[in-house]
């Protein structure tokens, strides 16, 4: 490529270019207002009402392109959507948990499949009708409700994300709950929130130096003992999370685990989404 040439990845990502010239440490990404002007560039938007209300997919779709046109988002981006929506889907969970919703763009995309795969939520009174009966069960009435709870610690941010899920019809289905994550996890243990069961799908992507902390806390809390319950790290190696890894490694409650590769700098193939399943065994690790 010669000098003057333009990457490519800017012809794809023209919001990109605004980070030509500066150096890591002056680039702001997130949390300077960018988030409230995409809330009202999809407001805006020509068919808000005849094909964002109602469909997540269509809603993702304008973020992408708010991303890529207007300014980068830090959310997981049409690449790892699709990795990680074909991984939802082969293991069904019922109950997961996300530590760092942002503006709802990895909610949005988890709980249309958590619609897709159980349908709407029974309401409080159908739920009662099948505890009374359990043979109602069998019936095909369902016992639990499916549920994704998305931890965010910024309250304005976790605003957007709670407006944009309501938006795509999933307010039944997605909490978006603003906290910070250990915080809410001790909280959740002392209310009770998650029911026996726990977590099926843990997905960390708030601050790496965190996740080492905040998946021994879930263990802590017995929330990750259903048998091949996952946890997936994002951006495991850059900004990378060593301590998190290392502690998975050596853990011996972990059963299996691997990697998904980045994207957006081409060529850059180390595995950025790590995958571990864990499962019953030592009740407190660490
Ligand atoms: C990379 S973004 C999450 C992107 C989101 N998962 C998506 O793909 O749509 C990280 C978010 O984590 C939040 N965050 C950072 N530390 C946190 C903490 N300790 N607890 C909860 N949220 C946190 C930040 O405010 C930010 O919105």
């Amino acid at each position: 490529m010669a000098d003057t040439e333009e990457p490519p990845i800017f012809a794809k990502y023209p919001s990109l270019r605004k980070m030509i010239g500066h150096e890591e440490s002056e680039i702001v990404e997130s949390h300077d207002g960018r988030e409230i002007t995409l809330l009202k560039y999809i407001y805006a938007h020509p068919e808000l009402d005849t094909k964002l209300r109602g469909s997540p997919m269509a809603i993702l779709g304008v973020m992408d392109e708010f991303a890529a046109r207007e300014d980068f988002l830090i959310n997981i981006g049409p690449e790892k959507a699709g990795k990680l929506a074909v991984l939802v889907r082969e293991h069904q969970p019922r109950v997961l948990v996300e530590l760092g919703g942002y503006v709802g763009y990895s909610a949005i995309l988890f709980g249309s499949i958590l619609k897709e795969i159980w349908g709407e939520n029974p309401d409080d009174a159908e739920l009662e009708d099948a505890d009374e009966d359990s043979a109602a069960a069998g019936k095909g009435k369902r016992k639990e409700k499916a549920k994704l709870y998305s931890i965010e610690i910024d309250p304005l941010i976790a605003s957007i994300a709670m407006n944009l899920v309501s938006l795509a019809g999933l307010q039944d289905l997605v909490e978006v709950v603003v906290g910070a994550s250990a915080h809410t996890l001790r909280r959740f243990h002392e209310e009770g929130t998650l029911g026996d069961g726990g977590i099926d799908l843990l997905f960390m992507d708030h601050d790496e130096a965190l996740y080492e902390a905040d998946v021994k806390l879930a263990e802590k809390f017995c929330f990750l003992e259903k048998e091949g319950a996952l946890v997936i790290a994002d951006n495991v190696v850059r900004p990378g999370a060593p301590g998190y890894r290392g502690y998975m490694r050596k853990n011996p409650r972990l059963s299996k685990s691997w990697g998904l590769p980045g994207l957006i700098v081409p060529g850059d193939l180390e595995d950025e989404i790590e995958i571990s399943v864990v499962g019953p065994g030592v009740k407190s690790v660490g």
